[in-house]
């Protein structure tokens, strides 16, 4: 059986990740695709117990290395339990999230800097990478208003980050995309949700 295809969905809070991920597997599966929607940091048994532990408790739980090495430990359960096996059985396997999003929060946002991350995800993942990344972009109000009104005041750990904060996430992640853009498509979240799953159609057509 042909080997299934890996794509990850990447962008800051409130791009449209989520709803785009449902959208875009619901439209793989009418084109007879057998699709897995996973999502970090989770998506496996072990990364979701790691997940509450990233996700609850005070803002200052853990260093921000202590945080890195959580993502990659997550990571590496979720990529050896649930996508390398999917993959293997010939499914396409959507993830909200992977490695990307600890380059551009921990990596430069947080200051650990991108060639340790990129260490840990080899030490953990073998440095496994996706067949596609979608970098959904939206400016940063609007994305703000997006969560604000999903979130209504309820906030995980990572919930009081400030404009600056996301304005170095955003910077990484454009910073990522501009070095591989084999990998990488940069697709324009704004307009209606039918209107972003077309582009994000297209984004992965040669696949
Ligand atoms: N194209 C869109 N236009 C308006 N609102 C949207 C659109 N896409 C998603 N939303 C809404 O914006 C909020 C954030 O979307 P979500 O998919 O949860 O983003 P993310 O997973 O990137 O944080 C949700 O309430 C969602 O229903
Ligand atoms: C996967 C991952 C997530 N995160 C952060 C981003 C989010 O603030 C948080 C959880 O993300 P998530 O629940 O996906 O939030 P949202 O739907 O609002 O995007 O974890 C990292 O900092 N590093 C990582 O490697």
């Amino acid at each position: 059986m042909a080997r299934g295809r890996f794509i990850s969905l990447e962008g800051g809070e409130g791009v449209g990740k989520s709803t785009q991920l449902r959208a875009l597997a619901a439209a793989l599966r009418a084109r007879g695709h057998d699709v897995i929607e996973t999502r970090e940091p989770g998506g496996s048994a072990g990364a979701e117990a790691i997940r509450s532990l990233l996700l609850d408790g005070d803002a200052g739980r853990w260093t921000p290395a202590a945080e890195a090495l959580l993502f990659a430990a997550a990571r590496a359960d979720h990529v050896a339990k649930t996508i390398l096996p999917a993959l293997e059985a010939g499914q396409w396997v959507l993830s909200d999230r992977f490695l990307d999003s600890s380059l551009a929060y921990q990596g430069g946002a947080d200051g650990i800097g991108e060639a340790v991350i990129r260490q840990l995800h080899q030490v953990g993942s073998n440095g496994f990478l996706p067949d596609r990344t979608l970098l959904l972009a939206l400016p940063e109000a609007e994305a703000a208003g997006r969560a604000a009104a999903r979130d209504r005041g309820a906030a995980d750990r990572f919930g009081a980050r400030d404009a600056a904060y996301h304005a170095r996430v955003a910077a990484a992640f454009a910073q990522l995309a501009a070095g591989d853009p084999a990998r990488f498509r940069i697709v324009d979240s704004s307009g209606s949700a039918e209107d972003v799953t077309a582009r994000l159609l297209a984004a992965i057509d040669d696949l």
